[in-house]
């Protein structure tokens, strides 16, 4: 039987930090950069490094809104459904073409939807409102209604103006923002890179995934879930062999990781085991530990560390925690790295749908789901949501945050929920 040394004491009376201070913490090594360029087409969920504005007006001509024809609106002043009006249409402009002529009294030119306005119009009657006829050897086209200025033209600078800012640095590039950077004839793109995550799990009880199973054994999930769980971030994963549980194996390992990759996140060995060596190698000098408690369920074990202004987030091994932990602590890392507005995940307010009964001096981040319920969100906790259950983790849209409480909460209560899926923003 060992003996409690001044180490067992120092990790069985561990000091716990509050989220909010852990992550405050942490803000201080989350810096944006380096920058890189990348084709257009590739920079579908990027993040933006730098700003982009409108280096011309757009529409940077004055625009057709419908196929018809381009007149003076004067002259269509005394039509009325008893008086035609008939204009000579003396050109006719395709979209993409510019017409040479300008619009003078008594005339019109047919025009395409997208093509540029010619001179002297403004305003452009639709075709089904007309009628063609020759006449006198001249094309022209009548009309029965006046038509007001500006009628289906779309002003130069009607969407954005010369030397607008259009998109700010950090903003994640997705569908409307590429329709903005192709626009604009930005066809490569300044985006921060995304930060290299090495990930390896401590536990001499793994299998690889391929390997059958082993009486006592199981397989390795966590390094697989947090690599999805880095790219969902933003972040480019680095799946890292697992390791047994002896310490040196686990030093060497995340040294060589923290030179070589812009953070460390690992799985196992951070609570008070005789093989919890994650927690021991954070104790022993070789790394600035910043907190080794957090008051939060699960993932009260998760630990932070620092070298050479590199982080390591030695993550649970319970799945459940494992997972949260990532969520509160390295997303918003990942995200800060990539100049992310918004690095936290975001909070919501819903309805409780059922009780939740149980009690804690820490506060809960139970997964649940979410419906919309005639306009009204209600979060519902899963079912079995303990830390080492790893089977309802894919059921889990939200984060329910249950603060520290002596009763149970009940349906109806108001929470606040921080959104797992559709929180991309
Ligand atoms: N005496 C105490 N025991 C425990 C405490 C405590 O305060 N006092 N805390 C409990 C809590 S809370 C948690 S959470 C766990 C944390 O455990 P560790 O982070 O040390 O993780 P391990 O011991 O390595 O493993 C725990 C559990 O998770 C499984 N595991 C580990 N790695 C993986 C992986 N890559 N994929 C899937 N599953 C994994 C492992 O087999 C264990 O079942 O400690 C409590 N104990
Ligand atoms: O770290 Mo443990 O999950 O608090 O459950
Ligand atoms: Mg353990």
């Amino acid at each position: 039987m060992n003996m409690q040394t001044k180490d067992d004491r120092d990790k069985f009376h561990r000091k716990p930090l509050q989220v909010k201070a852990a992550q405050q913490l942490l803000a201080a090594y989350g810096k944006p950069g380096p920058i890189e360029t990348v084709p257009l087409e590739e920079s579908d969920g990027r993040y933006l490094a730098e700003e982009i504005r409108a280096p011309h007006p757009f529409p940077r001509f004055r625009r057709s809104g419908m196929d018809g024809y381009a007149v003076r609106s004067e002259d269509t002043a005394s039509a009325g459904s008893d008086r035609m009006v008939w204009l000579d249409v003396i050109d006719e402009i395709p979209c993409g073409s510019v017409s040479g002529k300008t619009i003078t009294p008594g005339t019109a030119a047919r025009i395409m939807t997208g093509a540029q306005v010619p001179e002297g119009a403004d305003a452009v009657v639709m075709l089904e409102m007309t009628e063609l006829r020759e006449h006198g050897g001249r094309m022209q086209m009548g009309l029965k209604r006046s038509i007001e200025p500006g009628k289906n033209v779309t002003p130069i600078g009607f969407e954005v103006q010369e030397g607008e800012i259009l998109l700010r640095p950090g903003r994640r590039i997705r569908a409307g923002e590429i329709s903005v950077l192709a626009s604009f004839g930005v066809h490569r793109v300044p985006v921060y890179r995304k930060p290299r995550i090495a990930i390896f799990s401590t536990g001499s009880e793994l299998l690889t995934v391929d390997e059958p199973l082993q009486p006592g054994k199981i397989r390795n999930s966590n390094t697989y879930m947090l690599a999805s769980q880095v790219r969902e971030a933003g972040g480019e994963p680095f799946i890292l062999e697992a390791v047994m549980d002896e310490l040196p194996l686990a030093k060497a390992k995340v040294e060589k990781a923290l030179q070589e990759y812009d953070a460390v996140v690992t799985s196992g060995g951070v609570s008070v085991g005789d093989y919890d060596i994650m927690g021991d190698f954070v104790r022993s000098g070789s790394v600035d530990m910043l907190y080794n408690k957090i008051a939060m369920r699960p993932g009260s074990v998760t630990t932070a560390a620092v070298k050479n202004g590199k982080l390591l987030f030695a993550l649970s091994g319970n799945p459940g925690a494992c997972f949260v932990g990532f969520e509160l602590f390295v997303r918003p890392f990942i995200q800060q790295a990539l100049g992310s507005e918004q690095p936290y995940l975001t909070e919501w307010t819903a309805v409780l749908d059922r009780d939740y009964t149980k009690v804690n001096a820490f506060t809960r981040y139970v997964r649940g789901s979410v419906e919309a319920r005639d306009g009204v969100l209600y979060a519902i906790p899963a079912a079995v949501d303990e830390s080492s259950v790893m089977v309802t983790i894919k059921d889990s849209d939200c984060l329910i945050v249950v603060p520290p409480a002596k009763e149970a909460t009940p349906a109806g209560s108001k929470v606040n929920i921080l959104m797992l899926k559709g929180n991309r923003l």
